[in-house]
């Protein structure tokens, strides 16, 4: 297992509401980029305002830290975070082709959904402030496909996909350096080297999809994710490139 990366603080709390809203009270107080970890987490947040529910055992956790003003900045932590949870996967579950990164902010174990992330701005008052990266995976447990909205993806959970168990503190040491070596990655050599790895891990690739945005839904054949880190569909309107979208399959 790599070292825990220099520089970077760890704070473990027995409960928390959601380590995001734990994460950007405490970054006024940070020094450093710092992982919130809740054993916990009483009202986790997904994306798109949905709850997110964080059963006993599974890791909840979140990395502020701070970049460079700007949406694409932020939006490239999101692939750093989905290449380090490829990393951390693979390792705690020995299962590497079993993973798949789903654009922009999902990982898929044996095609249902495993990890979630959600990034938030801590800023107050128009003011940007330190990036919130937060991560939920599934160790121990998965919600209730009851308790989904109907065309969500399935899910699963390490243990019951894999039979492994795998503690979140555990996981933590997993993840960390993980993160922190795709983060150097970024600031050393820019984006492309993590576009061309997510695009080796990505799910339905060279396939038919549909991407939901705010205004549309759209058809068309995955071929490509962009400089920017865009969604490239290819289909009857020709090549569209999406931003932001929730992808289905
Ligand atoms: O798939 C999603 O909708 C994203 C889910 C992100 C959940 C994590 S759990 C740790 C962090 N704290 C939160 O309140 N949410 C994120």
């Amino acid at each position: 297992m790599a070292p825990w990366p220099d520089g970077v603080g760890r704070r473990v709390l027995a409960e928390v509401d959601s380590t995001n809203a734990e994460a950007a009270r405490l970054a006024p107080d940070l020094s450093g980029p710092t992982w919130v970890l809740g054993l916990r987490q009483t009202a986790g947040r997904g994306r798109r305002g949905r709850a997110w529910q964080s059963a006993e055992g599974n890791f909840a956790a979140t990395l502020v830290m701070r970049v460079p003003d700007g949406p694409a900045f932020a939006a490239q932590r999101s692939f750093v975070a989905a290449l380090a949870l490829q990393d951390a996967l693979a390792e705690a579950t020995r299962r590497p082709e079993a993973i798949r990164l789903k654009w922009p902010n999902d990982v898929l174990l044996n095609g249902a959904k495993v990890a979630g992330i959600l990034l938030e701005s801590s800023g107050q008052g128009g003011t940007p402030g330190p990036l919130c990266v937060g991560i939920g995976v599934n160790l121990a447990q998965e919600p209730d496909a009851g308790t989904l909205e109907p065309d969500a993806l399935a899910p699963t959970s390490v243990l019951s996909a894999t039979g492994i168990r795998i503690t979140p503190e555990e996981f933590l040491d997993l993840l960390a350096p993980a993160f922190a070596t795709w983060e150097t990655r970024l600031t050393t050599y820019g984006f492309d080297p993590l576009r061309r790895a997510f695009l080796d891990h990505a799910a339905k690739l060279g396939e038919v999809i549909t991407a939901r945005t705010a205004k549309d839904s759209l058809t068309g054949t995955f071929t490509d994710i962009d400089a920017d880190g865009a969604l490239v569909l290819t289909g009857a309107k020709g090549r569209v490139v999406l931003p932001a979208a929730d992808i289905f399959f």
